[in-house]
């Protein structure tokens, strides 16, 4: 597997393995990799001929009291797991080689921004949507696949994609969790062993009210019974509980599908999200 950190080098390795006409898929990452991201690699070998990785800490989408600076970097550990998966390519630019003094570009993607993640994370989605249209132009893929686990970020690169015609079809991979339900993210290793038992909470809140509200039972109730159970299982606070529209995303106040649940919540200084279909 090639190592890569500066453009020009990427743009010749990328030539290659597209000699013969040979396919290529995309799966970004911010590192310090767990069976989420494996699984992503895994379903990027099944559909194209080579895959490549990208591993950046994208500063542009931490707020300025987000743990930008504490995010994990396992790089050495994450290139191991990514030589086993059979990856052909791990592009891993520092921040000057991403944004050279002068940047001053982004994107915004304004209708499915604002809500949600976006609204606890002011600026966060435009930082995610400029660095992956960056990454798209830069390592030209056939396919790029994200997690569903970020469920409003793959509709907002999907409605980017759409928006600005990028030649590329984009995959939604099906969210990896422990076997307690918790789904894996690079965060659960902030959480104490105390934390991570009581984290179980957030998944099975999820789940019991996605069954519910597919069931017919009052929107506000239930929606209500599921935060105080996150808050009742050791969780400081729920940023949002949401049902939202699965493509636009739009909250809905009664049941319709296709639908899904998405929530964020707090533990300590560990903020998770996650989300469930609902019906
Ligand atoms: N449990 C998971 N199942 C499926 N995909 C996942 C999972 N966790 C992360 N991904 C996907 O991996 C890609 C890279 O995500 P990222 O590097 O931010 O990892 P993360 O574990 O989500 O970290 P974070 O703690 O920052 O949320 C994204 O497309 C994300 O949706
Ligand atoms: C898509 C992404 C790699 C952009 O920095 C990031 O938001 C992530 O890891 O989900
Ligand atoms: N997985 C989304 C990246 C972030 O939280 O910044």
């Amino acid at each position: 597997m090639q190592i890569i950190r500066d453009i020009a080098t990427l743009h010749r390795a990328i030539a290659a393995l597209k000699q013969d006409g040979k396919s290529v898929a995309l799966v970004p990452t911010m590192g310090a990799l767990h069976d989420g991201h494996l699984s992503l690699v895994q379903m990027g070998r099944r559909v194209a001929d080579h895959v490549v990785v990208s591993i950046f800490v994208n500063p542009t989408q931490f707020g300025p009291n987000e743990d930008f600076a504490a995010y994990p970097r396992h790089e050495a550990r994450d290139a191991a797991l990514l030589v086993e998966e059979g990856v052909a390519l791990l592009w891993a630019p520092d921040v000057g080689v991403m944004y050279p003094g002068g940047h001053s570009t982004h994107i915004e993607v304004a209708e499915l921004g604002a809500d949600y993640c976006g609204a606890a994370r002011p600026g966060h989605f435009d930082g995610v949507a400029t660095v992956v249209a960056k990454l798209f132009n830069q390592v030209r893929p056939d396919v790029a696949i994200f997690g569903e686990k970020d469920w409003q970020q793959l509709a907002i690169i999907r409605r980017m994609a759409r928006d600005l015609d990028f030649a590329l079809d984009i995959l939604g991979a099906p969210i990896a969790r422990d076997p307690d339900g918790l789904a894996l993210s690079s965060r659960n290793a902030y959480l104490s062993p105390e934390q991570r038992s009581a984290a179980v909470a957030f998944p099975g809140a999820l789940r019991t009210a996605a069954a519910a509200l597919a069931n017919g039972s009052d929107m506000y109730e239930t929606l209500a019974k599921a935060e105080a159970a996150i808050v009742a299982g050791g969780f400081d606070s729920v940023d949002y509980i949401a049902l939202a529209d699965a493509d636009s995303l739009e909250r809905l106040d009664i049941f319709r599908a296709p639908a899904r649940l998405l929530a964020a919540a707090r533990i300590g200084k560990t903020r998770l999200i996650d989300n469930y279909p609902v019906g």
